[in-house]
């Protein structure tokens, strides 16, 4: 027959007087197996090892262990421990019966019923239909259990240990106290587990942060990498900056002093880099700093010092120089690297640089003194020759010293107006009178006296005075010619010359039309000077801003052309009016055949483009007479007058004179001949013996005389000695046959020197080689015949022409 024997059904019932089940030992026991248990890696081994321990010491069939630590009773963890006798029983249902049992005695608990009543408790699912069937309870052998639940420290259940069918009889009360012994034990262990899985995620959340700490760690450690880094390195370039270059020289000049050896400190600016930065951007700019960084790296060996000092300014320290030559090779090396053309957006970027260096131990002793020498021979060098370089001479250190003070003068200049505009008259070679006047500022300095442009405005531009200084300057002219105009004199234009950078001004266009509109006078009364070089520098900006200042109706020179190694595409596309020839080609023009061929390809060049030619510079007569023949139309120069106060101009414009330039043009043909000999008594007998021809005859002692005398007038006819002090025949006649081409050379001889005739004649230079002493009539007919000759090549000529 079933029996089902639960200790509720008989409380009453007394202990057996032998029992299997040893409380003490067994708690004692069990404690051991639970701490031992613990100590297992896996959490399911611990129970495992608990309920085998608890069946053997409770005599039970089945002793069931299930852990809920998180109170969800469905999922449970669950060790069976089962007597032979049951080893057929599916774990599994168990699972189920489980679930009621906790749910029991959830309820149990709520209802805050003291452990027996819990155990009572149990006696409700016993009697539930729904385990009737299960096939645990249906077993014929079991009869009887017990279960208990297992209390976290809160007194929340966690768990329950279930003891089904006991061998040796009924379970008694003594059971159940000695199970709820073993329970109280079991969650003491579980506490414990509980604990040390919250130590383990204590430890791991510590280990986390322990982690996270020492990424941090690194994180720190990376930006005071960085942070250092930085402090010596320059953040564009990569290169060292200020203060490494301080230590790193201070380092290189004790090894150099050790070793006793040269030491260079080389202080490299580019040339207009701000114009550049300005007009093309400053990617443009970041861009020509890099590459030029990595140039000068490239330059110099690995043990040298390449650092970025500031702005477009470069430091090289060049250790163990064998020699000043030395450098002055490698400096020349790095020059031409520099200027090697930089890619940018598609196009070409050209950088000049201007370098100054000192050397150790001759220029100074530490790294402060050889960098301030370094940048005073860099001064020189920006002064005297941009694009170049200047080592340090003590002389330099006192021109620096006069150079600062000039600039706190001038600084007092701007702000007293100590300056004065003076005016050079322009005039037209077509008509010989006054069209214009270049105003020219001129600085009243009141213990230096006059200090000329070419002083200060350079000095100006770079000390950022040039705005202020150029605005009065527009102003000035502006206003004064608007003052003449009004006084009645003829209207005629004032030139005002612009500065790169006042070029480059942002307000410009508007400046110059209020100025206009100020003064009253009318735009095509101003003539705006831009020089060559400055034109050039960004063409496609400065045709944008000429472009703008023709929309005001002003007029655009070109100043010092020549000069600016202009692109002739972009000086097709310059709106401009006019073209100033450098006085440097004005200067020898009638002497220099180079010059000569220049100023006539820039007049030919300027018609085709129809722009006016103005020569500036012009001082003689001659000069002008030649300009004149090359059809120039303007000119300006000490000849005519030189720059006047403005009072002085107010006369002038009274008096209003003219150049008469018809005594400078020949128009009448007359045979004319030059007679060029360094003895006076040739010069007059050949006269003499040639008045019967009715030749114009001009004479001249030695070659430099005879080239004004060429540029004066036209000559037909040359006959020159061969042997002349300074320039001899055969160079004068080379340098003719270059700039006069159409005239006939004839050479008088006191030597035969066949070799030189012959070398002449080969190039064209000579027509005849006559002989000195030379008899009277064969020298009159081969005068008569070059004549002829000369006249027969003009009419061929001008056959060809037409
Ligand atoms: N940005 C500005 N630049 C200016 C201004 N005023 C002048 N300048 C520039 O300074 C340079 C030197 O000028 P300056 O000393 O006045 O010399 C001018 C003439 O005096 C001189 N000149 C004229 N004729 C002759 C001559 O026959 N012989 C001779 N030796 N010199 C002569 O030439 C200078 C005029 O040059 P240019 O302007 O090229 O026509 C000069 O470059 C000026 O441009 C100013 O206000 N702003």
């Amino acid at each position: 027959m079933l029996r089902r024997r639960i200790l509720t059904e008989r409380p009453s019932m007394s202990l057996p007087p032998s029992n299997n089940y040893q409380s003490t030992a067994a708690s004692k026991d069990i404690n051991q197996t639970i701490v031992n248990a613990l100590t297992a890696k896996n959490f399911n081994e611990t129970l495992t090892i608990i309920v085998n321990q608890c069946r053997q010491l409770s005599d039970a069939n089945q002793v069931t262990l299930s852990y809920a630590p998180d109170g969800d009773f469905n999922n449970t963890i669950q060790a069976h421990s089962f007597s032979e006798k049951y080893k057929e029983y599916n774990p599994l249902d168990l699972q189920l019966l489980n679930g009621e049992i906790f749910r029991d005695l959830q309820r149990a608990n709520k209802s805050r019923r003291k452990t027996q009543k819990e155990l009572v408790a149990h006696s409700i699912w016993k009697n539930k239909e729904i385990f009737k069937d299960h096939s645990c309870l249906k077993h014929p052998q079991v009869c009887g259990y017990l279960i208990t639940p297992i209390r976290a420290i809160d007194n929340s259940i966690i768990g329950a240990l279930l003891f089904s069918d006991k061998i040796t009889g009924d379970f008694t009360l003594r059971d159940t106290k000695r199970i709820e012994q073993l329970a109280g034990v079991i969650a003491r262990a579980f506490d414990l587990q509980m604990h040390q899985e919250k130590i383990d995620q204590l430890l791991k959340s510590l280990t986390k942060q322990q982690r996270l700490l020492e990424d941090q760690k690194q994180e720190l450690k990376k930006r005071a990498t960085d942070i250092s880094y930085l402090s010596k390195h320059d953040e564009l370039t990569g290169l060292d900056n200020r203060s490494a270059l301080k230590e790193k020289l201070q380092w290189s000049i004790s090894m150099a002093e050790l070793n006793h050896q040269i030491l260079a400190v080389v202080m490299l600016d580019l040339d207009h880099f701000k114009l550049v930065n300005d007009s093309l951007g400053h990617q443009a700019g970041d861009k020509i700093l890099i590459t030029i960084g990595t140039r000068l790296i490239n330059s110099v060996r690995q043990a040298d010092i390449v650092a970025r000092h500031g702005g477009d300014e470069f430091v090289l320290v060049l250790n163990d120089q064998s020699s000043a030559a030395a450098t002055l090779n490698l400096l020349q090396r790095t020059l031409e690297d520099i200027q090697q053309p930089i890619q940018y957006a598609n196009q070409e970027i050209n950088v000049t640089c201007s370098i100054g260096f000192s050397l150790f131990p001759k220029d100074g002793q530490d790294a402060e003194t050889l960098l301030k020498h370094a940048d005073t021979a860099l001064h020189q060098t920006k002064k005297d020759s941009r694009g170049q370089f200047s080592f340090f001479r003590p002389e330099m250190q006192k021109e620096l010293q006069e150079r600062v003070s000039l600039e706190t003068e001038l600084r007092h200049a701007v702000q007293q107006n100590e300056f004065e505009l003076h005016y050079q008259p322009q005039v037209d070679m077509n008509s010989g009178n006054i069209i214009g006047l270049e105003a020219l500022i001129r600085w009243q300095h009141p213990r230096l006296g006059v200090i000329p442009p070419a002083q200060f405005i350079p000095l100006a531009e770079e000390i950022g005075l040039i705005s202020q200084i150029g605005e009065w300057v527009l102003k000035t002219a502006c206003q004064q010619n608007k003052s003449w105009q009004n006084e009645g004199h003829s209207k005629v234009t004032v030139a005002v010359n612009f500065s790169a950078k006042q070029l480059m001004q942002t307000n410009i266009v508007q400046l110059v039309n209020n100025v206009l509109s100020e003064s009253g006078l009318e735009a095509r009364y101003l003539v705006i000077e831009i020089t060559e070089s400055l034109s050039m520098t960004d063409p496609e900006t400065t045709i944008t801003i000429m472009q703008a200042l023709k929309t005001l109706g002003v007029k655009i020179s070109i100043d010092d052309f020549g000069t600016g190694y202009s692109n002739l595409s972009y000086l097709k596309r310059f709106p401009i009016d006019e073209i100033k020839i450098d006085r440097a080609f004005v200067k020898d023009i009638t002497t220099d055949p180079h010059d000569l061929a220049i100023t006539k390809t820039i007049i030919a060049i300027a018609h085709c483009l129809d722009l006016k030619v103005i020569a500036e510079g012009i001082e003689t007569q001659s000069q002008l007479a030649l300009l004149i023949q090359q059809k120039c139309d303007m000119m300006q120069g000490y000849y005519f007058s030189r720059p006047l106060t403005a009072e002085s101009c107010s006369q002038l414009l009274v008096e209003n004179p003219s150049i008469k330039l018809d005594e400078i043009r020949q128009n009448k043909y007359q045979r004319s001949l030059l007679i060029v000999d360094d003895e006076k008594r040739i010069l007059s007998s050949i006269k003499r013996l040639l008045r019967p021809l009715k030749l114009n005859i001009f004479e001249a002692e030695n070659a430099e005389a005879a080239l004004e005398l060429m540029a004066l007038h036209k000559i037909d006819v040359i006959l020159c000695d061969i042997m002349m002090p300074g320039m001899d025949g055969i160079e004068f006649f080379s340098r003719i046959h270059q700039m006069y081409p159409e005239t006939t050379r004839i050479i008088l001889s006191g030597q035969t020197n066949f070799n030189v005739a012959t070398d002449a004649i080969n190039r064209g230079a000579i027509y005849k080689f006559l002989t000195k002493p030379w008899k009277n009539d064969k020298l009159c007919s081969e005068i008569e015949a070059a004549f002829r000759h000369h006249e027969a090549s003009f009419e061929q000529r001008n056959e060809s022409v037409e």
